[in-house]
């Protein structure tokens, strides 16, 4: 079948990399569309066996010319990849709007963007990286001199999600690679291309043999699993749902594997009265709409001052009404599909429950009708409620959709009080134009990210995670040196 928005002629099968080979296991499953739902490719899962050659691979690998070469080398080899990404731009693109439905503009702009960003980032961090020492002198006279050494953890499991699946999967193998760890990636099941091109991009590159392994599978009882639960794996980041979280602590406690979350969220965006009313619009369409709402940092939850709290509702209402819904190619379109038929059941269910709970449609609420084959993808409206109380689910339960529940509130206490209620803690947006509102608002908010007067802008030297059950731990900067590295002191006695 042709597809208006096929994948790259280089991934017509999808096969897993391990040792430096792509991998048949000839056991399918289908790469389906979300724009049409028709067939993309087929993809070979990984079973156990494929999954304990990727990360004996791995370990093998930490012995071979990887784990000999020096922190200039290897950052020379990430500068390699970021330059066969941006040789491949237009692939990786066509891999990410071809498995999401995703507009060209988000894919160039964010996606691909910061594959490439990922890797230059880690590449010059990682060469500037130092260490600590500490000299000190006992009580019989002895002088002492104590320094740090930064090794590699081992052989790190990634286990990324579909939402953003490239900057996702390389925002973990690049600092991962970077601290000279050998890596086995396992891609969202919804999205197994631009990570199959990736592993294209390290073959090229000359990433040795057994360095950087991909298995294509599911969770439980297939990749994502055999990987976590493998005994040679030394540590595990994960990126997804905060139940899957737990479960794959579960797994990980089984070998006291260190582990980093980063995982769902409940966000929230909180605009003042004092704020620049356009731009708190702008930012709250944003900050809710982006991606079909599928962004871990979208705002579901809008807290609004009471004294703008109408006029904000008809503005939001309008600019979401405004919003075009459709190809990715389309000059202006803001919102592509879901990622599958069955997530958009799960956010029909929510736009049903809604309904149930009390909540007032402000605008959206169902399925767009295109009467052509996208009535066969997994398309919706973007969505706006307000009249629910904080207890109601559509309040607290994360969506992952496009949609998000306004509600005003009177004074700086409540309106803190109420964002903090939540089991999430990932991120928050304060809209105000006081310096001190700003200041005393955003540290008192129990989010490992607060923007102020803007949304999803990324330095990525910045600690990024969650507190309570948005995730475990930061990445970022530093932040990531440190995990995937194993920190040793030497002490020495003169
Ligand atoms: N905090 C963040 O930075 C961040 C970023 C993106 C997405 N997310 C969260 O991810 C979720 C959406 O992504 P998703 O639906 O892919 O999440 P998910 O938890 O369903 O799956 C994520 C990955 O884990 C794998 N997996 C599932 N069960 C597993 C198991 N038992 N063992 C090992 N691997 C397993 C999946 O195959 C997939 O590759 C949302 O909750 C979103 O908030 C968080
Ligand atoms: N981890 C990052 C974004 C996460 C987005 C969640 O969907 C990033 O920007 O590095």
């Amino acid at each position: 079948m042709n597809h208006r928005f096929p994948l790259p002629d280089s991934l017509a099968e999808l096969r897993n990399y391990v040792n430096g080979e792509f991998v048949a296991t000839g056991k399918l499953f289908a790469n389906v569309s979300p724009i049409n739902g028709a067939v993309l490719a087929q993809v070979h899962e990984a079973d156990a066996a494929l999954a304990d050659r990727a990360v004996k691979s791995a370990k093998a690998a930490l012995d071979g010319p990887w784990g000999s070469m020096s922190v200039a080398e290897r950052a020379a080899v990430l500068d390699k990849v970021a330059d066969a990404i941006e040789r491949r731009y237009d692939e990786f693109v066509a891999a990410e709007v071809a498995d999401t439905g995703r507009s060209i503009e988000q894919a160039r702009t964010l996606d691909v963007y910061r594959g490439v960003a990922n890797f230059r980032t880690f590449a010059d961090l990682v060469k500037v990286a130092g260490g600590e020492t500490y000299d000190m002198r006992t009580a019989s006279g002895h002088d002492v001199m104590n320094y740090t050494v930064r090794k590699p953890h081992g052989v790190i499991a990634i286990i990324s999600p579909w939402n953003l699946p490239l900057l996702l999967l390389t925002w973990k193998v690049a600092p991962a690679l970077a601290c000279g760890n050998t890596v086995v990636v396992k891609p969202s099941e919804e999205t197994p291309s631009s990570a199959t091109l990736l592993a294209q991009v390290m073959d090229e590159a000359g990433v040795p043999p057994g360095v950087f392994n991909l298995l294509h599978g599911f969770g439980p009882d297939s990749a994502g699993e055999f990987l976590t639960g493998h005994p040679d794996i030394d540590a595990i980041t994960f990126t997804g749902e905060s139940s899957t979280g737990s479960t794959i602590m579960k797994v990980a406690a089984e070998g006291v594997k260190e582990v980093s979350f980063e995982l769902g969220g409940k966000n929230a965006a909180v605009v003042f009265a004092d704020a620049d009313f356009d731009a708190a619009v702008a930012g709250v369409i944003r900050s809710s709409f982006t991606n079909s709402g599928q962004v871990c940092l979208c705002s579901e939850r809008v807290y609004v001052e009471r004294p703008i709290f109408d006029r904000f509702v008809a503005a939001l209402k309008e600019k979401a009404e405004a919003l075009k819904v459709g190809y990715p190619d389309e000059p202006g379109v803001d919102m592509g599909p879901l990622i599958s038929k069955g997530h958009r059941d799960k956010v029909l269910s929510y736009y049903k429950l809604a309904l149930e709970e009390g909540a007032t449609l402000v605008c959206g609420g169902g399925v767009p009708a295109f009467g052509d084959e996208r009535d066969e993808g997994a398309f919706v409206q973007p969505t706006i409620w307000t009249g629910l109380p904080d207890t109601a689910r559509c309040v607290r339960e994360e969506v992952f959709g496009p949609v998000c529940h306004i509600a005003p509130f009177d004074t700086d206490e409540e309106v803190i009080a109420r964002v903090n209620d939540s089991p999430y803690g990932l991120a928050a947006s304060v809209w105000t134009t006081s310096l001190k509102r700003a200041h005393n608002v955003s540290r008192r908010l129990r989010t490992g990210i607060t923007w102020v007067n803007t949304w999803f802008l990324r330095d990525l030297r910045t600690p990024f995670g969650g507190a309570k059950q948005s995730g475990l731990g930061r990445e970022g900067g530093q932040y990531s040196l440190d995990f995937y590295s194993e920190i040793s002191n030497i002490s020495i006695q003169l």
